[in-house]
C-alpha cells in the first residue's frame, strides 16, 4: 500500500477520528474527515489543532483539512475507512460504508466495546473488515473553542489485526503509536477492563488522575474488574494484558494504598490532569453513552455464565439515570456509587 496515493477516510469525525486523522494529515497523508454539525462547521472554517501531553501543538489550516458531512463525497475514493463513531452510531456508518464506500476497501473499527468490528462485519459482507483499540484518551475543545481542538491527554497505542499488507507503515506516523496485534479479541476484552472506569470517570465528575488517586475510587473499579475476570473465565476469554499489569493483578494493585499504587502503577498514571473519559464526554454534552457495550457486555456474558454482578449493575443503574436526567456528570461521591454506609 503506497501510503502518499492512499486515501483515509475518517467515518466519526469527533475527539479519536479528528486525533487520529489529525496526525495523519499532518504527516501527508490523504484525510477526508467525515463528521457533522459543529464539528464539520468549526474545521472548515478554522481548520484542526492536534496537541498532545509530549507538547506537540500543531495546526492543520481550513485548506488543508477535507471535512464534509456528506458520506458521498467522503467515501467513494477511501482505500481506507476508519470508524471512529461510538458504538450506538456502528449500524449507521456500516450501511453508509456499504452504500457509499468501495468494495475493495479496509475497514477498521477503532471503537471500544467487544462487539463493534463482528457488528460491522456481519453489515458489510464480503469486506475486509479489521479490529482495532486505540488506548489513549483525547479530549476535544468546548463548542466555542476555534479552531477545533483535540488533545491526545494520554500515552497509549493504537492497536490493529495484523494481516494488511501495508497498513500499519500508512498509519504508523508521528503523534501514534502503532502495534499491529494477532489477539485483537483479547485484547477488547483487557480494553474492557479498562473501560469499566469510563463510567466511574463520568459519575465522579473528576479528571482521570485525581480520580485514580482516590483509593476509595479505585475500590470501586476493583470491584467491578473482579466480577468481570470472574465472568471472562467462566467464558474460557482471556483478556490481553495492556495496563502493563496482569489482569489478574489489576484489582489487587488498584486496592493498594495511594502511596504503593502511585508507586506500581506509574505507567497507568502518566496522565495530563486534562483527561477523563470518553463516558463522561458523553454525559457532558447529553448523549447517549456507550454503557451497554461495556458493563453490559459484562452483565449479559454473566448472565449465561451464572456469576453475580452486583457492582457493575450498580453502575449502570446510576449512568443510566444520569443519561436520562441530562444534567452532565453527576459528580457523585465514591460512597454514593459503591451503596456504602455514607451514601444516604
Ligand atoms: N474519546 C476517547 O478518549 C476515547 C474513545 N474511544 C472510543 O472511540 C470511539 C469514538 O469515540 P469518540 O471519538 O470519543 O466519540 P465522539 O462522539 O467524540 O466522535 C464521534 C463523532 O462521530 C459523529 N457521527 C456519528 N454518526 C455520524 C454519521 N452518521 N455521520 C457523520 N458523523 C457521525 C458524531 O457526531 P454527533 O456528536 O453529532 O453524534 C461525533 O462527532 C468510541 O467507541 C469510544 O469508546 C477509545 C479510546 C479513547
Ligand atoms: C480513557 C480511555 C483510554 C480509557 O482509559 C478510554 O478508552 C475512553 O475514554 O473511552
Amino acid at each position: 500500500m503506497a501510503s502518499e496515493t492512499r486515501t483515509i477516510a475518517i467515518a466519526g469525525a469527533g475527539s479519536i477520528g479528528c486525533y487520529i486523522g489529525g496526525c495523519l494529515a499532518l504527516a501527508g497523508r490523504k484525510v477526508v474527515f467525515l463528521g457533522r454539525g459543529r464539528v464539520v462547521e468549526a474545521m472548515r472554517e478554522s481548520g484542526l489543532r492536534v496537541s498532545d501531553l509530549d507538547g506537540r501543538d500543531r495546526r492543520l489550516a481550513a485548506h488543508a483539512t477535507a471535512a464534509t458531512d456528506d458520506p458521498a463525497i467522503a467515501l467513494p475514493d477511501a482505500d481506507v475507512i476508519l470508524v471512529t463513531v461510538k458504538s450506538g452510531a456502528t449500524g449507521e456508518m456500516a450501511r453508509l460504508a456499504a452504500d457509499h464506500g468501495r468494495p475493495d476497501a479496509v475497514v477498521v473499527s477503532l471503537q471500544n466495546g467487544v462487539n463493534n468490528a463482528d457488528r460491522l462485519r456481519a453489515a458489510l459482507p464480503g469486506r475486509r473488515v479489521l479490529t482495532g483499540m486505540v488506548m489513549f484518551n483525547v479530549v476535544q475543545s468546548p463548542d466555542s473553542e476555534l479552531p477545533f481542538h483535540v488533545h491526545r491527554a494520554s500515552q497509549g497505542e493504537v492497536m490493529i489485526d495484523t494481516g494488511v499488507d501495508g497498513l500499519v507503515d500508512l498509519l504508523d506516523v508521528d503523534g501514534l503509536a502503532l502495534d499491529a496485534r494477532a489477539d485483537m479479541k483479547e485484547v477488547q476484552w483487557g480494553k474492557l477492563l479498562r473501560n469499566l472506569n469510563n463510567a466511574l470517570v463520568a459519575l465522579s465528575d473528576l479528571p482521570l488522575a485525581r480520580q485514580l488517586a482516590d483509593r476509595n475510587w479505585r475500590a470501586i473499579l476493583a470491584a467491578e474488574i473482579d466480577e468481570a475476570l470472574a465472568v471472562m473465565r467462566a467464558a474460557g476469554i482471556t483478556p490481553a494484558r495492556i495496563t502493563g499489569l496482569p489482569p489478574a493483578l489489576l484489582p489487587k494493585v488498584l486496592r493498594l494504598p495511594d502511596w504503593l499504587f502511585g508507586l506500581l502503577a506509574r505507567r497507568m498514571l502518566a496522565i495530563d490532569p486534562q483527561a477523563r473519559s470518553s463516558m463522561w464526554d458523553d454525559l457532558k454534552r447529553g448523549r447517549p453513552t456507550e454503557i451497554d457495550e461495556l458493563q453490559g457486555a459484562v452483565i449479559r456474558l454473566a448472565k449465561h455464565a451464572g456469576t453475580p454482578t452486583p457492582v457493575n449493575e450498580r453502575v449502570m443503574a446510576l449512568v443510566r439515570q444520569a443519561e436520562a436526567e441530562k444534567r452532565g456528570p453527576p459528580g457523585l461521591r465514591p460512597e454514593a456509587v459503591s451503596g456504602g454506609p455514607r451514601s444516604a
